[in-house]
């Protein structure tokens, strides 16, 4: 495998998880992408020797819904102030008893069920076509593991993340007929956000908080935004913490993902040249400039 430049981080904060501790060098970044501005002004900073850019995801103030959070607009602001790879924090309920309030879940696979939410950069005029067989970085899940492990936090290595629309709660019927299905968290925001990611050819991992057991748990009470604030107050510290020890382990030259994500539009783009309407290409160029120019 051969050694490039340094990683660029891009950090994208969920629900309290507004800011990032230990910055340096602190600037602040109002973009505007082909699809509108993302939810926030990014914030870039040196941290233990590497850049990393954060976005809220919701924006401060946690005022964007998750149907209404600009996905396109968050990947494509990333992807333009130079990001390399992409560590994503997110709330989510449990669908295992095992996986209790306070733990990490490094997500891996998804199952969709969202339904209202733009999920592509492309479309007719310029068709491409990524393969989401497994949708996040394993390289890149892995260095997160690794420094979840050293700060002593309980993280499960894998597991199905359900997205549903939102914004309410799923319903106990909903709840059972996912537990049912094999998934193991449920949240609202990391699709379309990790689809986008790899069209992007952005390494994505995912760190589910756990902060409740839904609504299946006969002996816990089900899900409410208090609860999730609640648990969540205790884990932002810790999740700041390990975006703190994760960029220690990535000083240094950056390697590729083992998985070949930052080339995947080589064979994904499909529209003959001579089809692909100039406006799409021109837009899509500023995710996708290694393939488009
Ligand atoms: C505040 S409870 C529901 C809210 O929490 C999760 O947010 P995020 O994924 O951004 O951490 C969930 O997806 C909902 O948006
Ligand atoms: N149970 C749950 N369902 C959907 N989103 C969540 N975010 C945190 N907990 C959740």
């Amino acid at each position: 495998m051969t050694a490039s430049h340094g990683v660029t981080l891009a950090i994208i904060g969920g629900s309290g998880l507004y800011q990032i501790d230990g910055f340096e060098a602190v600037s602040s970044h109002r973009i505007e992408t082909p699809w509108g501005r993302p939810s926030d002004d990014i914030v870039e900073g040196q941290l233990e020797g590497i850049k990393v850019l954060f976005l809220p995801r919701h924006g401060r103030g946690h005022h964007i819904a998750p149907s209404d959070i600009n996905y396109r607009a968050n990947i494509a602001a990333l992807k333009m102030l130079g990001a390399t790879d992409l560590v994503s924090l997110s709330a989510c309920g449990s669908f295992r008893e095992e996986m209790a309030p306070g733990h990490f879940v490094l997500v891996d696979q998804f199952i969709d069920r969202t339904k209202s939410r733009p999920s592509s950069f492309f479309g007719s005029g310029l068709v491409a076509h990524v393969s989401m067989a497994h949708p996040v970085c394993a390289g890149l899940t892995g260095r997160v593991r690794d420094a979840a492990e050293e700060d002593g936090l309980t993280v499960h290595a894998r597991g199905t993340y359900l997205a549903i629309e939102g914004p309410q709660f799923s319903s106990l019927a909903e709840s059972q007929l996912y537990r049912s299905w094999g998934c193991d968290v449920i949240g609202m925001t990391a699709m379309p956000e990790a689809r986008l990611a790899r069209e992007a050819e952005l390494p994505y991992a995912l760190v589910g908080m756990v902060t409740d057991y839904d609504c299946w748990h006969a002996e816990e009470e089900a899900v409410s935004v208090t609860n999730v604030l609640e648990v969540l107050s205790g884990n932002a510290e810790k999740a700041r913490h390990l975006v703190k020890t994760l960029a220690t382990r990535l000083a240094g030259p950056r390697h590729p993902s083992p998985d070949g994500i930052e080339t995947v539009l080589d064979y994904a783009l499909v529209t003959a040249d001579d089809k692909r309407d100039p406006a799409m290409v021109e837009k899509c160029r500023v995710i996708a400039r290694r393939v488009l120019g």
